[in-house]
């Protein structure tokens, strides 16, 4: 069966900081694509520029950071393209995000009913308060808010974090949205609630269709459940391809690098070997590949930035001396 066209195309993306008539890049190229359904992980460590990436696909860039060249399609459509009033009609409803810190998304002042049937009646006119009190209960319960009644009648403050984390998923599925964008959502959570929340998020998308991009740092915690990742260095996507085949036979030194450094290698008895040296800041970035400096297999030919370009079947690697064996990664 052939594949579904991509719900949202990122291509060639460049990103900017501007000061005075000095543009410093921030993102450079970045190109992806996710279909209809697929769970797509962005990895990096920090800085490498996976928030912004999100930022710019929902247009919520603010001066001085600016999209300085390329596109985001969300169905065929460029997103900079179109006014504000559609883009504004995209995002929340069809491209929908769940931030770190549920906060961004939860009005402290108000009760989580009132900010959850708010939602509901602005998308859906026809609809009565009091069925959309229903709808907010219903979505409560599915992403597991138990006594989703009380919880409805509750400040965000009355909440724990993981509950209110779950209330900020559930609004951000409120409307059925094709695509989420997930940045971080359960980094600040105990394990254990960060795994449940994970779990439930991601099934909620399989059985929904949804697509998601779920934004971490953490290449492991991808690696339980990502059909595809992106690797993103120094504001570019140096690897990309399915899951199994970036964290089984890393091509890129960095991806490789990220992937031996993870304490599960540790836990598997084998050496954690830390990537040396410190990732560059914006504005010090090397040209060629940004990654030679810290890279032991760098050469000359490195001084010149390597094309993000096919090295298997699905899996691409911006690097001119990629690996090409598989690496033994740890169960
Ligand atoms: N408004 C801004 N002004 C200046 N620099 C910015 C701005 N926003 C982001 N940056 C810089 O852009 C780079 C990428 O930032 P971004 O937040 O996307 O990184 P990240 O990979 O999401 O990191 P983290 O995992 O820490 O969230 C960082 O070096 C950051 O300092």
């Amino acid at each position: 069966m052939s594949e579904p066209d991509p719900i949202l195309v990122v291509s060639d993306l460049n990103v900017s900081l501007a000061s005075g008539k000095r543009m410093t890049p921030i993102l450079r190229e970045v190109s992806f694509a996710l279909r209809p359904g697929e769970i797509l992980g962005i990895v990096g460590e920090s800085g490498s520029g996976k928030s912004l990436t999100a930022s710019a696909i929902m247009g919520l860039l603010e001066p001085p950071v600016r999209i300085v060249s390329g596109a985001v399609a969300f169905k065929g459509r460029d997103l900079a393209a179109l006014d504000e009033k559609a883009v504004r009609a995209i995002r929340g409803n069809e491209i929908a995000m769940v931030f770190q810190d549920p906060a961004m998304s939860l009005n402290p002042l108000l009760r989580i009913e009132t900010q959850m049937v708010e939602s509901i009646v602005a998308h859906d006119r026809g609809c009565s308060r009091h069925a959309a009190r229903e709808r907010a209960r219903a979505a409560l319960e599915t992403v597991g808010v138990p006594a989703a009644a009380k919880r409805l009648r509750a400040y965000p403050h009355e909440l724990s974090g993981g509950m209110r984390q779950r209330v900020s998923i559930a609004i951000a599925m409120l409307h059925s949205p094709a695509v989420i964008i997930a940045d971080e959502p359960t980094t600040a959570l105990d394990v254990t609630i960060q795994a449940q929340i994970l779990d439930e998020m991601t099934q909620l998308c399989r059985k929904n269709g949804t697509a998601l991009i779920w934004i971490s740092h953490d290449l492991s915690l991808l690696s339980s459940f990502a059909d595809r990742i992106c690797v993103m260095y120094a504001g570019r996507v140096i690897e990309s391809g399915p899951c199994g085949e970036v964290i089984g036979a890393p091509r890129h030194p960095y991806s490789r690098g990220l992937i031996l450094s993870v304490p599960a290698m540790a836990r598997a008895g084998k050496d954690i070997e830390p990537i040396p040296g410190y990732p560059p800041r914006v504005g010090m970035v090397p040209s060629g590949c940004a990654f030679r400096p810290r890279c032991h297999r760098a050469s000359p030919a490195c001084a010149v930035q390597p094309p993000l370009q096919t090295v298997a079947s699905q899996q691409s690697a911006a690097c001119f001396h990629p690996f090409d064996d598989k690496l033994q990664v740890p169960a």
